[in-house]
């Protein structure tokens, strides 16, 4: 119910005639020094709001490493739906307040050991995360100051522009092959629709995770930059975004990605049985298991 703003909501011509902001270029009240900014936060996500700019700066704040649990991802909707329900908020950069860690996916323990209900829930939640982040109206820049294994490449994958830490450690990619478990067609579409059909074949039978110089080759990122720049660079990216026509660009992502939102829309009760099934499965739950143990014993 939550998601899909893009396609429900007729609301970009609204969003536009009701901003405060600087039609031509939306960052000039920052630029100016009218800054007024609102801090909120829910347990695991920090917002900073700059009315004056109208960006909003998100940060994911479950430590260790930014593991997506079922309270991580319902309080991630809340926070983007109450952005997106702000006629002062245009825009989000989506980073990490962990060190090194953007976010190492779904939380694997959320997917062992539980119920069936559980893992319904956990999915549902999953799903709306991709919905809510994939479809919104609000001009998304990923800031990704950190490794970014699966459903952690996911949330960066759904944004509009990603920017990344230029470190050699950092990795990112969907790697659920890696853990003996399969990344949903969802997935695969919105990786598609950024590297194409072969690389995103290739990319998904592996499981792999690239290197920051091989994501930007293959266009997983598109600009690296030292990491003390990666917040300042997207503040810039972004103020560029939104100092298109917001009902023009808008219109024109809900054309993109309205194929790929409606197919989980239609098929969403079917996804969580699928999801539920599989994951239930003995040989799957002793495949995360090992993969538990495995990064366990890295650290003995
Ligand atoms: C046919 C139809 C199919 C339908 C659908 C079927 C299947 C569903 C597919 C589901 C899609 C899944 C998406 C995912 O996101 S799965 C998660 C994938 N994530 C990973 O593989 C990342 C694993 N973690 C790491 O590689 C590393 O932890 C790191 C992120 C690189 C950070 O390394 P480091 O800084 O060295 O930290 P530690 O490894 O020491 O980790 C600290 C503690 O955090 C725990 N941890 C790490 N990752 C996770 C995680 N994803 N979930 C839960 N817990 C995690 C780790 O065990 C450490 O715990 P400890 O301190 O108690 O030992």
């Amino acid at each position: 119910m939550a998601a899909l703003t893009l396609l429900r909501r007729g609301s970009a011509p609204a969003r536009l005639l009701s901003g405060t902001l600087n039609a031509r270029n939306p960052c000039i009240g920052a630029t100016q020094g009218c800054h007024l900014r609102r801090h909120f936060s829910n347990n695991k996500i920090l917002v900073e709001l700059d009315e004056a700019s109208g960006v909003a700066i998100m940060k994911l704040n479950n430590p260790p490493v930014n593991s997506l649990s079922l309270e991580l991802l319902t309080e991630f909707c809340i926070t983007i739906e109450k952005l997106e329900m702000d006629r002062s908020c245009r825009g989000v950069i989506l980073t990490s307040a962990a060190p090194k860690i953007f976010s190492a996916g779904l939380d694997i323990t959320e997917m062992c050991g539980k119920s069936a209900e559980h893992y319904a829930a956990f999915w549902r939640a999953v799903q709306e995360l991709w919905l809510t982040l994939y479809g919104s109206n609000m001009v998304t820049i990923a800031a990704i100051n950190g490794t970014s294994p699966a459903a952690g490449c996911l949330m960066a994958m759904c944004c509009d522009f990603r920017i990344m830490a230029d470190n050699p450690k950092y990795t990112i990619g969907l790697n659920e092959t890696q853990l003996g478990i399969v990344a949903p067609f969802w997935f695969k579409d919105t990786m598609t629709n950024i590297l194409g059909h072969r690389l995103t074949e290739q990319s998904l039978q592996l499981g792999q995770m690239y290197t920051t110089p091989e994501a930007l080759k293959i266009g997983l990122v598109d600009q690296l930059v030292p990491e003390d720049k990666v917040q300042s660079t997207a503040a810039a990216v972004i103020c560029n975004w939104l100092a298109v026509p917001a009902h023009a660009r808008q219109i024109t992502k809900s054309m993109m990605r309205k194929q790929n939102i409606e197919r989980l829309v239609n098929h969403r009760e079917a996804d969580i049985d699928n999801f539920v099934n599989f994951i239930g499965k003995d040989s799957i739950q002793k495949s995360l298991q090992v993969y538990m143990d495995r990064l366990k014993q890295r650290k003995q």
